[in-house]
């Protein structure tokens, strides 16, 4: 039989497929804006034949059926790899759990047996005559994902794109139980768009970006405002690898600030593994030969990113302790986001010939009540989640500044992220250094 005729074989109604699944499995669903919406809802309407079926996925973009439908979790248990802010909302009123992992290793909790899949069910883009099936916007831990499947189900939807890969981009009709068609537009990710507060912390960051350097920008209003100001500036030949790519990356490409042509690894091309944007972001990808995407067992490996020369990694974070821990997941113990890429990164970007990585953070927060918090606090006692350790932090950047802290003592520290904190909170903090035995008396007051 050709693809074509074994397409037409396997291929089935959303309702049909979703017999493949059995009280008690585990079902993984394709991350972020590869969600497969049509297998959720369908496999949401069995909620009343189904018990004890367990669901994984990172970063819901959209209402997820299997939550919404069975409030009681009578059926189906939501488990997260990483949070959006819908997923925050679930995992809030007990509707969700979180999956501590870091994203380098996410291939391997499944190739070594720890995250078992029965039902894989994933978006992919329309087959080719050759049978294949590209990946599209996730290629992520796809490839670990579904060699530990025992069964497997496609979405194809059109709105996919075809994106080429260094390795583990597509799947082939021979290799799958079943098909089906969703022609449903795809998810986006709107940015939550840039604050004059992300604009003056990325106005921090912005002069220590150079002509040549490779980014990795992250999530968060805050790369996208240092997005900006790089697409407006005069910098030049400046090189994509990051695990995430987002619309920031689109404006780059459209100012012709990115051209890979200075990498030092993969010159001339633009290595991401996993794509969350807008429609338009997803076009410019489709059969775009500048980009490749490639697993995050690779792109977010450390010895990777330690080729790339002139290495810069950019995220995001929520709080700082004045050791120089760094949390970027939670607040106390409520999960924001995951750990996700920001590790891998921060350990590779350090090792790179001239690496920089920068963890950015207002200095201050109002809570609802209209109260003031500093975000850089004496230490942290509320059980929020570390995500980098203070051995591996470089720069931690807020709206007063960018201070290096590799390589200093407890007291240099303190010093130094005293002098970027809000200055409301400034005396408190150095009552605070006193008493933790980490300020000396000619320290700066
Ligand atoms: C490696 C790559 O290529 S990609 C990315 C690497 N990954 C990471 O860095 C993961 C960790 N970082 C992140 O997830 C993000 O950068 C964040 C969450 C730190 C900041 O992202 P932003 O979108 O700018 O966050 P935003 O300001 O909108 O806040 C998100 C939520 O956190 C809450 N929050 C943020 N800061 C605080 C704080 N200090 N205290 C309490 N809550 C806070 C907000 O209230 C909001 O919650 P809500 O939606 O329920 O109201
Ligand atoms: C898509 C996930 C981004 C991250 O690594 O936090």
């Amino acid at each position: 039989m050709n693809p074509f005729e074994i397409y037409q074989e396997k291929l089935h109604t959303p309702e049909e497929a979703v017999h493949l699944v059995q009280s008690g499995d585990w079902v993984d669903y394709s991350q972020t804006c590869s969600f497969p919406a049509a297998l959720d809802a369908a496999l949401a309407a069995r909620r009343d034949e189904l018990t004890d079926v367990k669901v994984r996925h990172a970063i819901s973009m959209r209402p997820v059926q299997i939550v919404e439908q069975d409030p009681q979790r009578q059926a189906f248990t939501y488990n997260l790899w990483h949070c959006s802010g819908l997923d925050r909302k679930y995992i809030d009123t007990g509707r969700a759990f979180f999956s501590p992992m870091m994203f380098r290793f996410c291939g391997s909790y499944y190739s070594r047996g720890q995250a078992p899949v029965n039902v894989a069910m994933v978006t992919v883009s329309p087959m080719d005559r050759y049978g294949n099936f590209s990946y599209g916007l996730t290629n992520c831990c796809m490839q670990e994902m579904l060699d530990a499947a025992d069964r497997i189900i496609l979405e194809v939807n059109p709105h996919m794109p075809f994106i080429y890969g260094m390795a583990d981009d597509h799947i082939n009709i021979r290799d799958v139980d079943a098909v089906v068609e969703n022609d449903q537009p795809l998810s986006e990710a709107p940015s939550r768009g840039a604050s004059e507060l992300d604009k003056q912390i990325a106005a921090q960051i912005f002069p220590f970006i150079h002509d040549g350097d490779t980014l990795q920008l992250g999530i968060g209003g805050m790369p996208n405002a240092l997005g900006s100001l790089i697409a407006g500036s005069d910098l030049r030949d400046l090189g994509m690898h990051t695990e995430l790519m987002s619309d920031g990356y689109l404006d780059l490409y459209k100012a012709g600030k990115i051209t890979n042509k200075r990498k030092t690894l993969q010159k001339g091309k633009g290595v991401f593994s996993i794509c969350s944007g807008s429609k338009e972001l997803y076009e410019f990808l489709d059969h775009n030969i500048d980009i490749l995407s490639a697993p995050m067992h690779y792109v977010n490996d450390p010895e990777t990113i330690r080729q790339l020369d002139h290495f810069v990694s950019i995220n995001g974070c929520i709080a700082c302790d004045l050791y120089g821990q760094v949390s970027s997941e939670s607040a106390g113990t409520r999960q924001i986001s995951g750990t996700g890429g920001q590790l891998d990164f921060v350990t590779g970007a350090y090792t790179a010939e001239h690496g920089r990585t920068f963890l950015a953070m207002a200095s201050s927060r109002v809570d609802k009540k209209g109260v003031r918090h500093s975000n850089i606090v004496p230490c942290f006692t509320g059980g929020d989640i570390i995500t980098t350790p203070r051995a591996q932090t470089m720069y931690i950047v807020t709206e007063y500044g960018a201070v290096n802290l590799a390589g200093l003592t407890t007291w240099q520290r303190a010093e130094k992220l005293i002098g970027i904190a809000h200055p409301d909170f400034r005396d408190e903090l150095i009552k605070a250094a006193e008493q933790q035995k980490i300020w000396r008396n000619s320290n700066k007051k």
